[in-house]
């Protein structure tokens, strides 16, 4: 009993910390110069003297430089396991049972999938998320049964694709709300992963069938929304209690088709889709920022999936029946 209530205790000293902190927060990742910039003569014009205060400051040709504040800066330097250093304590959140969204937002070729996906050697925010929500399960599972699945989803021109899906379904999938109010869209494909070893190749699945369904795959996956959605349902093996919770994590289409206004054809319909998105999704965050007694979910697919994980996040738990 002594060892539940401390449990319980440092589950709400744990998400008032996270509270604390804020519940929308803004990091910036700076990547490196790539080869071909650096032989092109490019020069770096970000000053990170102000990284460590969440400032970075923007050296404009001579004129004065433009300085913008973020909850946290990561200067090229910083390596994968920095990064995700941040999401990390938002994890444990998942598994007390709360919805959380990460997201990955900027121009095309500046660092959001490797951030979010990474590479075998240096792998990103997806599985190292996994890797730790794995690693702690093992820890608590005298107290706790977890049951952690997958869904592998991309948003293209306000369509949904499953990209765990073993063979195209000509079915349009659509978003339904359940019973008791969290949003789901039926007929995906919940991959359940036993392990850490069974991640990569369900991740690497639906990285894989992104590019089969395009004919050019860096072209056609800046211009959609990956979504990487992991379903946690927890069970309390001393009181009972059971929950049930959503982490979303997402590589957005890059921003900066949104300028191309030249743009015709296909191009132009990805263009204004993506614009669409991005702006929904800005006045989702825009109103909860300002507690607004409306927020506009259902203005776009990206928001509509995201809603459960916007709702905010530490009133209570979401508890469920089992
Ligand atoms: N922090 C980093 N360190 C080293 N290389 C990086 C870093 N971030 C990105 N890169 C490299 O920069 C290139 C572009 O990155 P990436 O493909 O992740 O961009 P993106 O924003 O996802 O682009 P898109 O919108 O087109 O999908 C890749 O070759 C990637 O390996």
């Amino acid at each position: 009993m002594k060892y539940h209530e401390e449990m319980a205790k440092r589950k709400k000293l744990h998400n008032i910390v996270q509270e604390t902190k804020g519940n929308i927060r803004v990091f910036c990742r700076c990547r490196p110069l790539s080869k071909d910039e650096t032989s092109s003569g490019y020069k770096c014009v970000v000053d990170f003297d102000g990284a460590n205060d969440g400032d970075i400051g923007i050296m404009n040709g001579g004129t004065a430089k433009k300085t913008f504040k973020f909850d946290r800066v990561y200067t090229p330097k910083d390596d994968q396991a920095e990064v995700y250093a941040d999401a990390s304590p938002l994890v444990t959140s998942v598994l007390d049972g709360y919805n959380v969204c990460i997201f990955a937002y900027g121009q095309t070729g500046t660092g959001k999938t490797f951030t979010m996906e990474g590479t075998e050697r240096n792998r990103g925010v997806n599985y190292r998320t996994l890797e730790e929500l794995f690693k702690i399960a093992e820890e608590r599972k005298d107290t706790v049964t977890y049951n952690i699945s997958v869904s592998v989803l991309e948003v293209y021109n306000e369509q949904i694709r499953d990209l765990l899906a073993t063979s195209p379904s000509s079915k349009k999938l659509e978003i339904k709300q359940a019973g008791e109010g969290s949003h789901h869209v039926p007929g995906i494909v919940e991959a359940k992963v036993e392990d850490i070893n069974e991640v990569w190749d369900v991740l690497q699945t639906g990285s894989n069938s992104r590019a089969v369904g395009s004919n050019n795959v860096n072209e056609h996956s800046s211009r959609s929304h990956c979504m990487l959605c992991i379903m946690v349902r927890a069970k309390n093996l001393i009181n009972g209690d059971c929950t049930r919770s959503k982490l979303w994590l997402v590589d957005l289409a890059g921003s900066e088709r949104l300028a191309k206004t030249d743009a015709q054809g296909d191009r132009l319909k990805e263009a204004q889709n993506i614009n669409r998105s991005l702006s929904a999704l800005g006045d989702v965050i825009s109103a909860l920022a300002s507690r607004s007694s409306h927020i506009p979910y259902r203005n776009s697919k990206l928001t509509h999936l995201l809603q459960d994980s916007f709702r905010r996040r530490f009133e209570s738990p979401n508890v469920c029946a089992n």
